[in-house]
């Protein structure tokens, strides 16, 4: 890409760069016959399509050696390598490749169904089963394999049906005996038992039903475009909004955990994508969603005997149909177009990739050439003309690429012209500022992973964990896309699988407008990191209300302390100042704080600054106390900040290889008494620096130690977000484990505490979103028993 936008002659980068969404139709054909004449540009086309040369087409020599691999890992005892080989053949294994007689594929998961049956993963073992008897269904391996998975569970008629088909498909006498002498055993075990009956469901997605009456009014609001108000007052935690995704990927760095359809965590029995090499899925539901196609197309000959017995037949017909829990949703195949063998899909980035699936599904929704009216379709603001003059080039150049590697799938249904490169172009503009992050929470314990069944591990007594959350795709949301943004926002999204919901976390009352966050929230950072972040990723400045009024939390997030021993006052430095400062020209004579926020915030001797706020002769300085007028020598403040924070980078590498020693303790703990005598007691950094002590106590087994720091850094977030944010239930869920490691009754409290906070954020699928709750709960309870 840096090439070919190095090659492109300075006069139409010019061109390029005075572009407006109006003339990108003359100045992207410009750019097409300028790239159309350069064979580095074929060349690069050629790579990104080329059957042969590319990475991602299946491979049957690379997929036996991998298999051999595996069984030899396998039967060395080498569970971990052995699984990892097994699905990586899995994934490059073509569909109708034949190994020995036998589907490829079919042996693959039967040689995987072992290994998880011999590990205990018995779900995991009778879906591999199930996905190689689709294939083959006389393969009398795969029926033992599946009784044997099934005895263990319990499942004890279901088990006799599988033995007593194996041994019908057994050939040879010595395999028919065993497996008859199983089934006495079974048969044993089953008699004096009640029939349970285990359900072999397909891992996919949820029903997350939960009903939403209120109808959301579009208005047009002067400074930020159309958004959503609500038509009545709603209260606190009701859902407001449901969408699925009109178009949604999933991101670069999440390929191999998690699943390219539904974007849940994938499961230890991953299935790859029919035919190619990149997507992985958590089942076949999610792999037919995506492909249009699963394995059962795949199928050999049934090679049933007629003479079986009619209920064995009904069985072996029950099993062997596509197992999905969930039945096929006439859904466009997102991935079916890139799914060629080709490697664009894999090397683009995700943005033009979603472009590529938006175009697409255009495509074949109208079955003819791509529709002069897909943006009015969508239609999505877009920030073009704010776009740099190298960003508008690149958009360009993406656009010219993108629709040449489509025409691979489309042929003349993609005519590469003006028309359809400006829509292109358009479309990506339009993607960059309203594709919404789908984020996934994840906890995770300080000692070690959750163990294959999702338990939480216990290091002696302690259970410290902490939760994060992880962008896992992008996806557009049309009617999602409307709601504007406020670095304060009063709804919450959230995802569950691709659905988006929408939730109050507060009492909105009638009109007013509904904004949830983009990103930047108060408390996180202060307002002119918030606004740069927002006009370098959206495009757009930043209107709401604490961008554009003085609060609490944007005044102390980044603040020094004031030099005067007795004085708490806020020093700011130059850039928090003059951000602060143009608050009070944009809105002037407005009184911005609130003495009351003032009062709660504990902030002593802050007459003086409520007094000016309300004569309006508020004067920020940097580096004067904005309390008491002493003077602060901000660049030495800086260098002792800079100093300390090193100590506290040592720490936070220490945390990640879990390697704390001594000293780099003790020094980290200097450096937080550093901090606090230079920063604003409210300054973020301290908050950090609690919270990393409190991690690193945690590693060290000081409990004691690790429940203070975690609490001051709370008293900070408390301050900075409020009470009831969800950055508070996040580290009262750190709070509580470590109070539970301890033994300590209060965790009960903060459990409560954080549960509440969630059910606000997150209403009736707190359980769903954050399934650790449920454990926290218990150990609670276990507690105060
Ligand atoms: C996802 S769209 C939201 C809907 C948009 N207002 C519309 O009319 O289609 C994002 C765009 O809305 C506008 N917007 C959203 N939040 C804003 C805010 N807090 N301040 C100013 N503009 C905002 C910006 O133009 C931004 O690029």
């Amino acid at each position: 890409m840096e090439k070919l936008k190095s090659m492109v002659p300075d006069r139409l980068k010019q061109i390029v760069a005075d572009s407006n969404a109006d003339d990108l139709h003359s100045t992207s054909s410009s750019l097409l016959h300028f790239l159309k004449n350069l064979s580095q540009f074929h060349q690069m086309i050629r790579d990104l399509t080329d059957l042969e040369a590319a990475l991602c087409a299946k491979n049957k020599d690379a997929a036996l050696e991998l298999k051999q691999k595996a069984n030899k890992c396998y039967s060395h005892g080498d569970y971990d390598t052995a699984l990892a080989s097994y699905s990586q053949a899995l994934r490059i294994a073509p569909t109708d490749a034949i190994d020995m007689d036998k589907s490829l594929v079919a042996t693959l998961y039967l040689n995987r169904a072992s290994l998880f049956l011999k590990i205990g993963l018995l779900m995991e073992c009778i879906r591999d089963c199930n996905r190689a008897l689709q294939i083959s269904p006389s393969y009398a391996k795969a029926w033992y394999r599946r009784g044997k998975a099934n005895a263990a569970l319990g499942n004890y008629k279901d088990a006799i049906h599988d033995l007593d088909v194996a041994k019908n498909m057994e050939l040879s006498l010595g395999g028919k005996k065993q497996i008859e002498s199983e089934l006495k055993i079974i048969a044993g075990q089953y008699e004096g038992t009640s029939d349970r009956r285990v359900q072999h469901i397909e891992n996919g997605l949820g029903n997350f039903n939960e009903p939403h009456q209120i109808n959301l009014l579009c208005v047009s609001m002067p400074d930020k475009g159309r958004g959503m108000a609500s038509p009545c007052d709603i209260p606190q935690a009701s859902l407001v909004h449901k969408e699925e995704p009109y178009a949604l990927i999933i991101l670069k760095s999440c390929r191999e955990t998690h699943c390219h359809y539904c974007l849940n965590e994938l499961p230890a029995d991953t299935v790859p994508c029919v035919s190619c090499s990149i997507p992985l899925y958590c089942s076949q539901h999610c792999q037919l969603q995506a492909r249009g196609e699963t394995i059962s197309y795949y199928r050999t000959k049934n090679g049933i005997d007629d003479s079986l017995p009619n209920n064995l037949k009904e069985y072996i017909a029950e099993v062997t149909s596509c197992s999905d829990s969930d039945p096929y949703v006439e859904c466009f195949p997102e991935h079916k177009h890139e799914c060629l063998g080709v490697h664009w899909p894999a090397v683009l980035p995700s943005d033009i990739v979603l472009a590529g699936r938006i175009l697409a599904k255009s495509i074949s929704q109208r079955r003819g050439s791509m529709e002069s009216n897909l943006l009015g379709t969508l239609n999505l603001s877009h920030g073009y003309s704010q776009i740099s003059p190298e960003g508008k080039l690149e958009l360009h150049i993406y656009a010219i690429v993108l629709l040449f590697c489509l025409q691979h799938s489309f042929s003349t249904e993609l005519p590469i012209n003006g028309i359809s490169l400006s829509q292109t172009i358009i479309l990506v503009s339009q993607i960059r500022v309203n594709a919404m992050a789908v984020i996934r929470m994840k906890s995770t314990d300080v000692h070690c992973p959750p163990d294959q069944f999702g338990k939480f591990s216990h290091i002696g007594d302690a259970l410290t964990s902490s939760v994060d959350q992880v962008p896992v795709g992008k996806a557009i949301y049309i009617a999602g896309s409307l709601f504007n943004h406020s670095c304060q926002p009063n709804i919450h999204a959230y995802f569950l699988s691709r659905t988006l919901f929408i939730r109050t976390t507060e009492h909105v009352a009638a009109g007013c407008p509904l904004e949830l966050s983009y990103g930047p929230q108060v408390g996180q950072w202060d307002c002119k990191d918030r606004l740069k972040f927002l006009e370098d990723k959206y495009l757009f400045r930043c209107q709401c209300i604490g961008c554009s009024q003085l609060n609490l939390s944007d005044l102390v997030l980044n603040a020094f302390h004031c030099v005067n021993p007795n004085c708490d006052g806020v020093v700011l430095d130059g850039c928090v100042s003059n951000s602060e400062l143009n608050k009070l020209k944009n809105f002037p004579g407005v009184p911005k704080m609130q003495v009351d926020e003032l009062n709660n915030a504990h902030i002593d001797n802050v007459d003086h600054l409520v007094l000016e706020l309300s004569n309006n002769s508020f004067n920020i300085q940097p580096g004067y106390c904005l309390n008491c007028g002493s003077n602060c020598d901000l660049e030495a403040s800086h260098k002792a900040m800079r100093n300390a924070w090193i100590c506290m980078e040592r720490l936070q590498d220490a945390i990640v290889s879990k390697e704390i020693s001594t000293t780099i303790l003790s020094d980290a703990s200097k450096g937080l008494g550093v901090l606090r005598s230079i920063l604003h007691r409210y300054n973020r950094r301290i908050a950090e620096a609690e919270d990393n002590l409190a991690q690193a106590f945690c590693l060290v087994g000081d409990f004691q130690s690790a429940r203070d720091h975690c609490k001051e850094s709370i008293k900070i977030l408390e301050m900075l977000y409020g009470n009831d944010h969800i950055a508070i239930g996040y580290e009262l869920v750190k709070l509580s484990t470590i109070q539970l490691s301890l033994g300590d009754p209060h965790a009960a409290d903060a459990i409560n505490r954080l549960g509440l906070i969630f059910v606000r954020y997150h209403g009736s699928h707190s359980n769903v979103v954050f399934p650790y709750l449920q454990t926290l709960k218990r150990e609670a309870s276990n507690l105060t028993q």
